[in-house]
């Protein structure tokens, strides 16, 4: 099994000498990225040609499953529709809006990253996607705004995530809202890291909850990406949390000991 310290070795010394993050992105990530003129900057190094000889494509947990109540499906038919091609004039036209995939760890995003995740760690899950029992906690999928710079997750808290007696515990409220941030700051800047993160709670949470986790862009200055979010009821009428985030673009080395 390859361990970080012989990654670490490979990077170094071996063909992914100088390599960035992005250049390990899929094909369907870079699109994303390529079409943000945010980006113009990280993308003019990033190879199309894809680095590994083989893909396939890693499992969603964003999909619909038995433990979503009613709410959840409501909501999510809701965001899925904006999602649709249209038809116009014989031809296919897409809007904005975008279903993002949900994978179990953060490196299958990249080309080869199912095959990689098994290299590198293999037992690691991210945090949110860790338990198997469906509904027992993070249920979640997020739909983002390519044009508007903004995105939505639509979350249901699972019975495990209990803080005070009945309610969502604080630090699974921060978890999600940090996912749902990055999520947009990855999608926008490329690879990043949370730097700095500042949560007000307004309201307790009931498990069980069905709510809006709404993350935009506020500015992006050299690497440094800054998203505004609010955590509020299916339908707007109760804000549970407001809060900003900074992430700090990174390159490959970072991750791996080095900050080149
Ligand atoms: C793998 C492919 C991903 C592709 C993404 C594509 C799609 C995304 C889709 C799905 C993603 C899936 C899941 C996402 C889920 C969860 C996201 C969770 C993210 C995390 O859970 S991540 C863990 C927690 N996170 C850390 O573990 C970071 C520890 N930390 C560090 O690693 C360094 O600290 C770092 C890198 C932050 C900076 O280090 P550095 O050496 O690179 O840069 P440096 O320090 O020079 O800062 C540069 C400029 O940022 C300013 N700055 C820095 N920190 C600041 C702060 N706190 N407040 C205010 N300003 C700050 C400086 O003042 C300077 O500003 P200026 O340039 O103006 O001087």
């Amino acid at each position: 099994m390859l361990g970080l310290s012989v990654m670490r070795r490979l990077l170094i010394s071996g063909g992914m000498r100088g390599l960035r993050l992005q250049q390990l992105l899929s094909e369907e990530t870079l699109r994303h990225l390529q079409t943000s003129p945010h980006n113009t900057r990280h993308i003019s190094v990033i190879s199309t040609v894809s680095l590994w000889p083989f893909s396939s494509q890693p499992r969603d947990f964003s999909q619909p499953n038995s433990s979503w109540s009613p709410e959840m499906h409501k909501v999510y038919d809701n965001y899925n529709a904006l999602c649709d091609t249209d038809i116009e004039n014989g031809e296919e036209k897409r809007g904005p809006w975008r279903k993002l995939p949900s994978y179990n760890r953060s490196i299958k995003y990249a080309t080869g990253g199912i095959h990689l995740s098994k290299l590198i760690q293999a037992k690691a899950r991210l945090f949110t996607r860790n338990v198997k029992e469906q509904g027992a906690t993070f249920e979640y999928v997020v739909f983002v705004n390519k044009e508007e710079k903004r995105c939505v997750c639509v979350f249901q808290a699972g019975r495990l995530l209990e803080g005070a007696p009945g309610h969502v515990h604080g630090g699974a409220i921060a978890t999600m809202i940090d996912t749902v941030t990055g999520t947009l700051a990855g999608f926008l800047s490329g690879p990043v890291m949370t730097a700095n993160l500042n949560i007000d709670y307004r309201n307790p949470m009931p498990l069980g909850s069905v709510v809006l986790i709404h993350s935009a862009l506020d500015r992006i200055e050299g690497r440094k990406t800054y998203i505004t979010c609010k955590v509020t009821s299916t339908d707007e009428s109760k804000l549970y949390t407001e809060s900003t985030a900074l992430f700090v673009s990174i390159s490959v080395g970072h991750l791996f000991g080095s900050r080149n």
